[in-house]
């Protein structure tokens, strides 16, 4: 109720034991802090918060346009209503280091477990895209450096991601990331890799736990769990998955009420009323004021979701 029970400092702990080489942790993209209450009550891992997402979200591109501000405060709120520990997607760090320093406190006093910072040049891209341009390893290490010596929580996660391989190959992806490590990175997020093969080479090569982005669209395949904990992968990210099933659904259902004048034929795909107040845990305020939920939700079967609204 009202926010989840535990504390940014325990959730960090659990985000640190669920990092595992080999355990190919399943951390969802939550697009807002209802989902991420489905992504717990699904019984995933923790929760991915996308800075792709959060720039969508707003009708922004993903290059770089969303503030510190506007991800901290929004990374916070999806923080705060899950006992999950969250993973946030810091971009460049917002800045030169000084500013990364800044940026890993904010997203502490935000409630966040971890947050990796990539070596893109700023406005950057899309990982899976074509064309981007990258900082030298001196400015990459830098930037991760003052990450690590900023945090006040120790368990507060630094992880690197590195662009370097869709640019210059894996073996140049590969030697970056153990400069990052060496920079006080604690993960790996190597960026567009093409194979299992490569991860395999990734984890091989790095004493820390590295994370597989499976995104669709993209330059990676969609892997399955048991391959990618079989490669030796620590966590697992689906970024973007649940907007864009959000947003195609959304699609589809405008189109209906356009066409077809009502949105009767897709109410079956919809969560009903009942399965949404579950989620919000509209029956638990009644501890404080018991006119809140004394009300009838049509009783319905939640599990097979297959009321229609004249229930
Ligand atoms: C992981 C990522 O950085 C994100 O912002 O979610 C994106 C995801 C995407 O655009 O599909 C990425 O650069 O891979
Ligand atoms: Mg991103």
């Amino acid at each position: 109720m009202l926010t989840s029970t535990m504390t940014p400092a325990a959730k960090r702990v659990a985000l640190r034991k669920a990092l595992v080489p080999g355990a190919a942790a399943q951390m969802p993209g939550a697009f807002n802090p209802l989902s991420a209450k489905l992504i717990e009550e699904k019984g995933f891992d923790g929760v991915y918060v996308s800075g792709a997402v959060l720039a969508n979200d707003l009708g922004l591109p993903d290059v770089g346009l969303t503030t510190l501000t506007e991800v901290a405060a929004r990374a916070g709120q999806i923080a705060r209503m899950t006992n999950l520990p969250a993973l946030v997607d810091a971009d460049t760090g917002f800045g030169e280091p000084m500013n990364v320093a800044r940026t890993i406190q904010e997203l502490e006093h935000a409630g966040l477990s971890g947050c990796h910072i990539e070596d893109q040049f700023n406005p950057k891209r899309c990982g899976h895209l074509d064309g981007k341009n990258m900082v030298d390893l001196e400015t990459a290490t830098k930037r991760i450096r003052a990450a690590a010596e900023a945090r006040i929580d120790e368990n507060f996660l630094i992880m690197a991601r590195t662009d370097l391989r869709a640019v210059e190959g894996l073996a140049a992806a590969i030697d970056r990331a153990k400069a990052l490590v060496d920079a006080g990175a604690d993960a790996i997020f190597p960026e567009a890799l093409r194979s299992l093969e490569e991860f395999e080479a990734v984890c091989t090569a790095v004493d820390v736990p590295v994370l597989a982005n499976m995104t669709e669209f993209g330059k990676s395949e969609l892997f399955t769990r048991d391959q990618l904990a079989a490669a030796g992968v620590a966590v697992v990210i689906y970024p973007v998955t649940l907007l864009r099933s959000a947003m195609g659904a959304a699609e589809r259902v405008l189109e209906d009420i356009r066409d077809n004048g009502t949105q009767e034929a897709s109410v079956p795909e919809m969560l009903t009323r009942a399965r949404l107040y579950e989620l919000v845990d509209y029956e638990a305020y009644n501890q404080w004021d018991t006119g809140i939920f004394n009300f009838e939700v049509p009783s319905l079967d939640i599990a097979s979701n297959a009321r229609t609204l004249h229930d």
